[in-house]
């Protein structure tokens, strides 16, 4: 299971539907080069018969015909028979016997069709479009029909997202009106599930999508007219006892000002105040270690307060390779805390596949570790292993902070997170920033960067101003590798500050 959370899982799916493609095409061939010899047959036999019918009797009495006749009847009809038995054996396409193969599960339809409605209304990204393969303008794919966006509003609808349930039922109405030539009747179970959904918007007393849809299952099927008992608005919402159920929203989180300003931070409409920006630099840095005298680090700056930085080339493409390959056969769909405890847990909040990894597995990554502590001057005793995590497309992360709320998630002696590095090991060609919604910006991926900040106070407090995102992947594939820091040892690296400076960013502790 867990195909769409991450590019390893869809390739695996494609290489399931090439066998069967190449298994059923197989077949067809076999039975084509049966089809057409059966073909020739049949007209070599049809002239026979053109030729008795110009003289019956004068066709009968040639014993060369009369012979031909009882050979075919006797021989080549029981032929054929057995040839048409046996290219329908050989016809017999089952998907079962592919037992070996990977195929998605009902849960990775979904989270697939979450994922398009994601970066649908995150990226404010116009319906038809989307339906047509375009992604801002770029045609990447080939359109979807009626019926896949029918599908998709109906997966939604059960998934009680009823927003864009009509945003996509409606885009499918529209392809249906506009498709040429008239479709065909479509099988009856679509029929089906377009009225149960109409009856159910209806319920809802979204009554111009359920008319709409009635509308056209009518016109591609006349006789449903018999199904036709919507019943009047009135009386159907006088009925409605458990109004409250269906119009139930998805959680709370996404429909708060504070989530609509974090997708804005995703589509790049607001960034830092000029003043902020004057502040910021790009400069050459020395780290700690005497080599970057000749090899100085490109530092970027994207905040001072809380400092957050960009190290510019820090990893080189071949290294990235490799890396990337190593962590492959461990990733697994990454989970998160529950706010209520207990075991970590999959979420829609979070989808995107990690690995994690010791710094022994490769001298390269303890390079990592070690370069991050030459950059940022930080003490490297206490990290976690090294966390490579790949975003499919629609693969995002929520708003979240990294140092744990809850001090039994990380060993006392270790203390909390005082920092995140962000190695970025690819590139994203639309969408995957990650965003940083209370600072007003959103760092880009680069490949072979480390981005990095301090999820501390100087005081050793939370410091809620580095909530931060992965935004949604709009198109692309993003891998990124995480370094977390732990406090413990950071007394000279950063020395703590008794002045409690954790007051600016507790109004940022907003609990939704
Ligand atoms: O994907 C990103 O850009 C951010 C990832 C992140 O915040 C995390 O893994 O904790
Ligand atoms: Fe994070």
């Amino acid at each position: 299971s867990d195909y769409f959370s991450s590019i390893t899982g869809l390739e695996q799916l494609l290489h399931t539907e090439q066998i069967l493609l190449s298994d059923l095409s197989s077949q067809l061939d076999a039975a084509k080069t049966v089809l057409l010899q059966l073909e020739r047959e049949l007209s070599a036999i049809k002239l026979e018969h053109a030729l008795a019918a110009k003289g019956l009797e004068n066709y009968l009495t040639n014993p060369v015909n009369v012979y031909r006749l009882m050979k075919r009847l006797h021989t080549d009809w029981p032929h054929v028979d057995s040839r048409v038995q046996q290219m329908s054996a050989q016809l017999r396409f089952n998907i079962s016997q592919h037992y070996g193969l990977s195929f998605p599960s009902q849960e990775d339809v979904d989270g697939a069709a979450l994922a398009l409605v994601r970066l649908q209304s995150t990226y404010k990204l116009d319906v038809a479009q989307v339906a047509a393969g375009i992604l801002n303008g770029i045609k990447y794919g080939t359109d979807m029909s009626w019926q896949d966006c029918f599908v998709l509003g109906q997966q939604l609808f059960e998934m009680e997202d009823y927003n864009n349930t009509k945003v996509w039922l409606r885009e499918s109405m529209e392809r249906l009106r506009r498709h040429q030539p008239r479709p065909s009747t479509p099988e009856p179970a679509l029929l089906n599930s377009m009225e149960t959904v109409a009856q159910s918007l209806f319920r809802m007393g979204d009554f111009d999508t359920a008319y709409e849809l009635s509308q056209r299952v009518l016109e591609l099927d006349p006789s449903r007219i018999r199904n036709w008992h919507l019943g009047d608005k009135a009386a159907n919402l006088a009925h409605d006892g458990d109004e409250g159920a269906h119009s139930r929203q998805a959680a709370g989180y996404r429909l708060t000002q504070e989530f609509a300003h974090y997708e804005k931070v995703c589509r790049g409409e607001v960034g830092p105040s000029a003043a902020q920006q004057r502040r910021l630099r790009c400069r050459y840095a020395r780290g700690r270690h005497a080599y970057r005298l000749l090899a100085p680090l490109k530092l970027e700056e994207h905040s001072l307060d809380p400092l957050v930085v960009s190290y510019h080339d820090m990893l080189s493409p071949q290294q990235i390779g490799e890396l990337r390959a190593m962590a492959v056969p461990h990733m697994q769909r990454s989970t998160v805390n529950p706010l209520s405890g207990g075991q970590r847990m999959k979420s829609a909040f979070r989808v995107s596949k990690n690995a994690w990894l010791p710094y022994s597995t490769h001298p390269m990554m303890g390079r990592m570790l070690r370069d991050v502590g030459d950059a940022t001057g930080l003490d490297m005793t206490y990290c976690e292993q090294l966390q490579v995590a790949n975003y499919g497309v629609g693969g995002h992360y929520e708003p979240h902070w990294d140092f744990f709320r809850d001090s039994r998630h990380y060993p006392a002696a270790e203390g909390n997170r005082i920092a995140t590095a962000i190695f970025y090991l690819s590139d994203v060609e639309q969408g995957g920033a990650t965003a940083f919604p209370f600072l007003n910006f959103a760092v880009r991926p680069q490949l072979g960067n480390i981005l990095f900040w301090y999820n501390l106070h100087r005081s050793s407090d939370e410091d809620y101003r580095t909530k931060h995102a992965g935004c949604p992947v709009l198109k692309g594939s993003k891998w990124i590798a995480n370094i977390w820091i732990h406090e413990a040892t950071q007394t000279f690296a950063r020395p703590c500050d008794v002045f409690r400076d954790n007051e600016v960013s507790m109004g940022y502790d907003i609990i939704k």
